[in-house]
């Protein structure tokens, strides 16, 4: 969450996280945000002091309010195209030195990898998953507890670039602790039952992306997407040259075939991170578990959605509606996220799309706190971001139909998304991706399927013009055997003519 140059007691307590570039970048290491290069300078943060909504009611309590001013009030601004913790880098979109050079990678449709790129993909994401990530670490411990005053020491820890793609997603789903013995409290999440749903997870995805491409060093390298909505009850990426197959032995683990098999996960015993009052580090433990289709307990969740419920969500028209919540009706949000009728009609006993697909899944994807230590996270979620780019294209939308407050906390249009720095905005983040933020995806959209109602229309209206043509084909025939009968001859062709008649009767003269 934060750069490793700012996990010091000395700039928390400054509460300022203005590193200078990298070096090579800049003949001063300590330039601060590349300042004598005309790329940025250090400023205040702005945050998001509008209301929220009344899931959470424990104002004051939680680190994660007002983010990210309880740990640093401020950072790097950097100008024009410049970006990132140093305004090192560019923004999305955009690269090269002086960040002038537009670039755009597609993200494509896994099982439409070559198998040379799917093995590429795969080994990308194990090098992931086993490189300390280059700029930034992560606190174990709230802020009251991250600096030790004897030792000038910090309560930060390195972390690999996949783990911190995961510790990212539990920090922002984790509820809040009361104090010691008191236990914690829900009603808090700042990435899912809201509006920024969409925006936060388009963003981790991003951050993912980019932090590979520079692993790899490799400014094309573009996640792909797993195209869930395929009906039936197979998981067809589950294959050990993609995301691992189920092992022979135990249903509830990958084959010894895949990589994964070997990943081990983070951010696993969250009861007691609850009790203790800590936070989840990076120490690895359960190897991952899924058992796609096989949750007996739950039919409702044995079956992938439908091609058809992507074509009825892309039609719902509203981007959110009031509360803003997981009980949203007439929501695309809330019908993407998966908590409507694929129509948009709020059902509480339902789960669709994106949750459906978490929850077939059936083991660590489908458990918020610890899903994307499931690769399939990645690709499940790159489909879920492509629906929702989708939609604004088709919609023509701008952030003025985002709400800018009274969402669920972290949730306003203005909130800077927990735990992502340098600050950024749900707003920032609700755009069509192509044209701002440097990719593109390459999908076929179902058509939807017609309703009863429709079909009845059409059947009634076909009946009707089928029953128009005969009509006017009989009204057609009927006129021309009248006209024809107007014009008959008197004699037929069987009697003779008056012609031959008379050279008949000359002959017998
Ligand atoms: O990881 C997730 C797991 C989920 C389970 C549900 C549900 O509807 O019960 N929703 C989820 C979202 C996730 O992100």
């Amino acid at each position: 969450q934060f750069p490793r140059q700012c996990a010091t007691a000395q700039a928390l307590l400054s509460g300022e996280c203005c590193p200078g570039l990298f070096p090579g970048q800049s003949p001063d290491p300590n330039d601060q945000c590349g300042l004598s290069l005309g790329r940025g300078q250090c400023g205040p943060v702005t945050v998001d002091t509008r209301p929220h909504g009344p899931q959470y009611r424990l104002d004051g309590l939680d680190d994660r309010e007002q983010w990210p001013i309880r740990f640093f009030n401020r950072a790097c601004r950097c100008n024009g195209r410049f970006y990132g913790h140093n305004c090192g880098s560019c923004k999305p979109g955009w690269t090269g030195d002086n960040c002038d050079q537009p670039v755009a990678v597609v993200r494509r449709n896994i099982l439409e990898l070559r198998e040379e790129e799917k093995r590429r993909f795969v080994n990308a994401l194990d090098l992931a998953k086993n490189t300390m990530h280059p700029d930034y670490v992560i606190a174990t411990r709230r802020y009251a507890e991250l600096i030790d005053p004897v030792q000038n020491t910090t309560n930060f820890e390195n972390i690999s670039i996949y783990d911190f793609f995961v510790w990212n997603h539990y920090y922002s789903v984790s509820k809040t602790f009361l104090g010691p013995g008191q236990g914690s409290e829900g009603g808090i999440d700042f990435s899912h039952e809201g509006p920024a749903f969409l925006t936060w997870h388009r963003y981790h995805l991003m951050q993912l992306e980019r932090d590979m491409q520079v692993m790899l060093r490799d400014p094309s390298f573009a996640l792909p997407y797993w195209n869930f909505a395929i009906g039936g009850n197979q998981c067809d990426i589950c294959t050990d040259d993609l995301l691992g197959a189920r092992s022979n032995f135990d249903a509830n683990l990958l084959s010894t075939n895949s990589v994964f098999s070997q990943w081990q996960v983070v951010c696993e015993y969250v009861e007691d991170y609850e009790s203790l009052g800590t936070i989840c580090n990076s120490t690895r433990n359960s190897p991952i578990r899924r058992n796609p289709a096989g949750n007996v307990a739950r039919p409702m969740v044995q079956r992938l959605p439908e091609p058809q419920d992507v074509a009825l969500c892309l039609e719902v028209n509203m981007f959110d509606t009031p509360p803003f919540f997981s009980d949203s009706s007439e929501s695309f949000r809330n019908t993407l996220e998966g908590y409507s009728e694929p129509n948009g009609q709020y059902n509480p006993t339902v789960r669709s799309l994106h949750n459906l697909a978490h929850l077939f899944l059936n083991g660590t994807g489908g458990q918020t706190h610890l899903s994307p230590n499931d690769p399939i996270f990645v690709l499940l979620h790159t489909f879920t971001d492509a629906v929702f780019d989708e939609w604004i294209r088709r919609h023509n939308a701008d952030s003025s139909q985002y709400p800018l407050e009274n969402a669920p906390i972290g949730h306003n249009r203005q909130y800077n998304m927990v735990p992502f720095w340098p600050p950024v905005t749900n707003n920032e983040m609700f755009l069509t991706a192509p044209e701002n933020l440097g990719y593109s995806y390459e999908v076929q959209w179902p058509s939807r399927a017609l309703s009863t109602t429709e079909i009845i229309t059409v059947a009634v209206v076909s009946a009707l013009v089928l029953v128009a043509i005969i009509f006017a084909a009989a009204t057609c025939i009927i006129s021309r055997r009248r006209k024809n009968d107007a014009f008959q001859p008197l004699l037929g062709e069987s009697y003779p003519r008056y012609a031959e008649d008379r050279e008949q009767n000359t002959q017998s003269v």
